[in-house]
């Protein structure tokens, strides 16, 4: 699209008073992205009668330099080069009304290192612009000059295995139900019986932090007691998320140096604690040799739909940035939003050192990560045994399977549930390594393995026809290819 008549420059451009955005020079469809320059790519959906290239421009004014009207200060300033250019905008493919705009932005726009001040320009004031309808960010690019200035996840995957002498399978864990409400000393059981029938992980859950019913440091002792009771018992390492999210950045340290005093090998936290709490606690366990677990709480809100808000394949770029280990990203079959395409996506940023554009999981730009770690990608949400050949298909090899109702709503009890979810998976990882066509025969090898295995019988029995089928909001607009397997 190149319908506009090109930057107004030199004494014309500082005459008092309002230009379009696209003539102050936040156009320039002839702009090549520098390898230096982050991109962002939003869907713009201009109010009625807004020309959608000047829509496009003035994201780019209002996330960089630009204000509504002229200002002859530009001129003390390398404006030029400090200003966003949107070089391309293409109508959303099946959307009428909608446009992808894609905006290059100068690297020295940016602070080092910085989630906080990369989003106060990209995500600051434009999603407010009144000639919008919706603006969504869909995809950022990030110059490797640009990722190096990040720490990147603390432990990573590989060092995570090997602290916890784990390889070959996915993950298990189970966040402790019901989520509030339940001492110290029953929470604790409930840690104890999952980590002891086979779950690698338990978790505290989003929103228990330090409440009425069971302070911060109760929960601690007792969970930790678990762990090492179930360490003894298992002869393998287990762990517990111990949720340290607080009010303050100081109450946040006090809990996480408290779980290290008592050992645990891993911490948890919050999205909603904010990017700059996040880096700080990533800071934290990488001097501290600590795994952090990032709970995504609060995303769906500006996530989930298609016309507003951010992707969240663009937080879980921000997060492998900023530095947590650990990322909730989605399971396709649970309880929760989640498109397998768009999910794949999320997987991929989180786990491949170079990610290639790939349209139809909604990256839209190559990346590289320049060797920063890669973050486990944690499956949660209304899961159950029956669903492990999907899910190891689906999700792969490297990710936390977590079952909370999945393991606690036994009805043998929760020991059982944890040794369904193990005994499930192990059939399942073993049949893959047989090289059998697991995807197709799970039921009949989950149904072999149960013969043996009560527990498993059980919950195949109880869960059997739990599907959550419904339509997914967040879908790529490309046409997927047929569903990939990872
Ligand atoms: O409590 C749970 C899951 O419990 P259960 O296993 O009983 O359904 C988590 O908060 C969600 O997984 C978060 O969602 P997401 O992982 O999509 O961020
Ligand atoms: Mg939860």
């Amino acid at each position: 699209m190149n319908a506009h008549t090109g930057t107004v420059r030199g004494k014309e451009r500082y005459r008092s008073g309002t230009m379009e955005y696209a003539r102050m020079g936040y156009w320039e469809p002839d702009y090549v992205p520098k390898d230096t320059d982050v991109i962002a790519l939003f869907r713009v959906t201009p109010q009625e009668g807004v020309d959608p290239i000047e829509a496009s421009a003035a994201v780019a004014g209002e996330s960089s330099t630009a204000t509504w009207t002229v200002v002859w200060t530009d001129r003390l300033t390398a404006a030029e080069k400090y200003r966003a250019k949107c070089y391309r905008v293409d109508p959303v493919p099946g959307t009428p009304g909608s446009y992808f705009a894609y905006i290059a932005y100068d690297l020295d726009l940016f602070e080092p290192g910085s989630i906080a001040n990369l989003s106060a320009s990209i995500i600051g004031n434009v999603f407010g612009f009144k000639p919008l309808k919706a603006l969504r960010l869909e995809d950022m690019r990030f110059p490797v000059a640009y990722v190096k200035t990040f720490q990147g996840p603390a432990t990573g995957i590989v060092v995570e295995r090997e602290r916890l002498d784990k390889f070959g399978r996915p993950l298990l864990g189970a966040t402790v139900k019901p989520k509030l409400g339940l001492s110290g000393r029953n929470y604790g059981r409930v840690v104890y019986e999952a980590l002891k029938g086979g779950l690698d992980f338990t978790k505290d859950d989003e929103n228990i932090n330090s409440q009425p019913f069971m302070h911060w440091r109760d929960r601690f002792l007792y969970c930790m007691e678990a762990v090492n009771r179930a360490q003894a018992a298992s002869g393998e390492v287990k762990g517990t998320y111990l949720n340290v999210t607080a009010g303050t950045m100081e109450d946040m340290y006090e809990r996480a140096e408290f779980a290290k005093e008592l050992g645990s090998v891993i911490v948890m936290i919050d999205l909603v604690i904010g990017y700059t709490a996040i880096q700080s606690m990533a800071k934290w366990a990488r001097r501290n040799d600590m795994i952090l677990h990032l709970h995504r709480a609060g995303h769906s809100t500006y996530t989930r739909q298609k016309s507003h808000g951010v992707s969240f394949r663009v937080i879980a770029k921000w997060m492998r940035l900023a530095g947590v280990d650990h990322i909730h990203a989605g399971t396709v079959v649970g309880k929760l939003e989640g498109d397998p395409n768009t999910t794949r996506g999320y997987y991929d940023v989180c786990r491949e050192d170079f990610n290639p554009t790939m349209l139809e999981h909604g990256l839209f730009f190559d990346q590289s990560w320049a060797s920063l770690n890669k973050m486990m990608p944690v499956a949660s949400g209304g899961i159950h045994a029956g669903q492990m050949h999907q899910l190891l298909n689906l999700l792969g090899e490297d990710v936390v399977l977590q079952f909370g109702g999945g393991t606690i709503g036994h009805p043998m009890g929760i020991a059982a549930g944890a040794i369904a979810n193990r005994v499930a998976l192990e059939a399942m990882i073993l049949a893959r390594n047989e090289g059998r066509d697991y995807v197709h025969e799970g039921p009949e090898i989950l149904a072999r393995a149960a013969e043996t295995c009560t527990p498993l019988k059980a919950a195949l029995e109880v869960w059997k026809d739990v599907s959550f089928n419904y339509q997914s909001t967040d879908t790529p607009d490309f046409v997927p290819t047929a569903l990939e397997t990872v």
